[in-house]
């Protein structure tokens, strides 16, 4: 200090003793946080103590086992799900259990009281608004009562001409591709949301245009951008997201999807004003008879083979059974009809809230049977022998017609439905189910209670491969749902669509649509597939898909 003048000496004090605080703060506040986080969450911690998982690290958890792209994390979680059958991690001061026992996973499922989303769903929130994916509360109660009749099967069989229709036009586009490697998620992607368009919406997909693709693409981009903040904790906080380009990409993102929403919108209300037919269920019953299938009475969902029906486990009812008791017959009608109904006067849902449920719909109804018919396809094109045993059934079911599938054909299609949930047991399109928990949970499969407050993630993918519940869980063996083996398993060992309250309203819609769209695909084409499953790059991104592309060669069947 000498040599300097006084005022610089007190210049030079102060200096020090302000940095001194700065860092004294930057150091401490992190300090006394940690502290009392540690000391609040006490009973959260010593119980979490208990649950088998990584070691992490102050602060930031277990964050740095979500380090690397997509099919990375997807690779990593998965060889650590060898090591824990159940388990637990901290994604910074958040605590996540993970279960994959079918008696824990019960346990939660058929609650009443753990229905509520895991806070990771609020990444959608921008996108799906306050819609019954994510909704809680007495407003996914109101949401649900709503929007389940929609889908039920007496809708749905007034489905089944457009089901037809738009499957013969994906096979004419498939036609075109014939004798080439090409990757065929486009165009499911494609046909599932052009048939959406007809039938849950009820507008002509012409309407649209390339804003269907366009509205498909920008859905799989803003499922990477979502999948992105799960794990990476910078892109969290939505005032440090919105500076990033991921940010910026994700406002054009919604910009396509929410003016395709719009347009569908739109063109709905133009239809319902020019005075065209809403009932679904008017127009089936003056087509076909009603048909018993034993799916809607009060018995469990069991076909006469005791098969698994529709994508629901044997013995598991849930509302998509049940509901329509307070429901007339005459009230069934088709979901964007149904909504519309309920707006007049705008008491039970007003225009905004329409939108909402339309976007997440739109979303929920597409993405995932891609995927799934995607799968499917690969699979068909990697097991020929039993590609052999779906086009027998085809023939004999259709012989040399070319005919249009029926309702009574799907009931029919029995192989090809073994074949369909042994593919969504391998590769559930939904690989993860999150809720939020609100109370502490007593588990079955152990001394394991999970604690009030943190997150819990079903991990369905793993289970479906747990070698106690599936001997040689990795081999796709349609056998699997042969009826002698579904009665012999856990309820909730197959859970591709969820089960319990807040199981998938879509399901039974799913498995007609699927079954009649692959049906329709496997009665003109022979699938060949070059890429053993072992080299499927697997990524989790919301919706399971393959990072390196669902490629397949068709050729034409001579058959018919
Ligand atoms: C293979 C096809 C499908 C699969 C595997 C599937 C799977 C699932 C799963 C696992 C859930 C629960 C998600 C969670 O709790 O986080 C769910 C919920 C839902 N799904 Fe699906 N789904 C499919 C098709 C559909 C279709 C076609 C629709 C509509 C047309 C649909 C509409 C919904 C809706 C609205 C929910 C939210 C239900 C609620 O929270 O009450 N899904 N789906």
């Amino acid at each position: 200090m000498l040599g300097l003048s006084g005022s610089q000496k007190i210049i030079s004090y102060s200096d020090i003793s302000a940095s001194n605080i700065f860092y004294f703060l930057i150091i401490s506040a992190p300090i006394i946080w940690y502290i009392y986080w540690h000391l609040s969450k006490r009973h959260m911690i010593e119980l979490a103590k208990k649950f088998p998982g990584p070691q992490g690290y102050p602060l930031i958890g277990n964050f740095l086992e979500l380090a690397g792209s997509s099919c990375d994390i997807f690779k990593h979680l998965y060889s650590y799900s060898f090591q824990y059958d159940i388990g637990r991690a901290w994604l910074g001061p958040k605590l996540v259990i993970i279960i994959t026992d079918p008696r824990d996973i019960e346990i939660i499922l058929s609650s009443h009281v753990h229905i509520d989303k895991a806070s990771e769903y609020r990444f959608f929130q921008p996108w799906l608004g306050n819609g019954i994916l994510i909704s809680t509360g007495p407003a996914w109660r109101t949401q649900r009562k709503l929007i389940a009749p929609t889908f039920h099967l007496n809708v749905l069989k007034g489905f089944v001409d457009l089901f037809n229709t738009n499957s013969r036009q994906t096979v004419d586009k498939l036609r075109k591709e014939c004798g080439k490697t090409f990757d065929c998620h486009d165009y499911m992607s494609e046909a599932t949301v052009e048939i959406l368009l007809e039938t849950a919406m009820g507008v002509n997909k012409k309407v649209q245009g390339k804003a269907g693709y366009d509205y498909a693409m920008a859905v799989m981009k803003m499922c990477d951008i979502i999948h992105l903040r799960h794990t990476k904790f910078w892109l969290r906080p939505d005032w440090l997201f919105n500076l990033t380009k991921h940010g910026k990409i994700q406002k054009t993102l919604l910009n396509t999807i929410h003016s395709f929403t719009r347009k569908v919108l739109k063109s709905k209300k133009a239809t319902l004003a020019r005075g065209a037919p809403g009932s679904t269920l008017q127009v089936y019953k003056e087509t076909a008879p009603e048909e018993s299938t034993g799916l809607e009475n009060e018995e469990p969902t069991e076909s006469p083979e005791g098969s698994v029906v529709f994508g629901q486990s044997v013995g598991i009812k849930d509302d998509l059974d049940t509901y329509d008791n307070d429901v007339g017959e005459k009230k069934r009608m088709a979901f964007l009809d149904l909504m519309f109904e309920a707006s007049q006067g705008g008491t039970i849902i007003n225009d905004e809230e329409i939108k909402e449920q339309v976007d997440t719909i739109m979303f929920e109804g597409h993405d995932t049977t891609a995927a799934a018919s995607s799968f499917f396809l690969c699979l068909m094109g990697l097991h020929p022998e039993i590609q052999a045993k779906v086009h027998n059934e085809m023939d004999t079911i259709f012989g040399k017609s070319q005919r249009s599938a029926t309702f009574n054909d799907t009931l029919e299609m029995k192989y090809l439905e073994r074949c369909l949930l042994e593919t969504l047991r391998l590769y559930p399109p939904v690989p993860i189910i999150g809720r939020e928990i609100k109370e502490d949970v007593k588990l079955a499969s152990g001394d394991y209670t999970i604690p009030a407050g943190s997150a819990l993630a079903i991990a369905t993918f793993r289970t479906h491969r747990r070698p106690d519940i599936y001997p040689n869980p990795d081999v796709y063996d349609p056998d699997n749902f042969l009826p002698q083996r579904t009665a012999s398993r856990h309820y909730y060992s197959f859970i591709p669509f969820s089960a319990g309250p807040r199981s998938c309203v879509g399901r039974k819609y799913a498995m007609l649509k699927l079954k009649i769209l692959l049906s329709t695909i496997m009665r003109n084409f022979v699938v060949e597939s070059y890429i053993p499953e072992s080299d499927f790059q697997l990524q989790g991104d919301i919706i399971l898909k393959r990072g390196d592309g669902f490629k397949i060669r068709l050729e034409p069947r001579n058959a018919n």
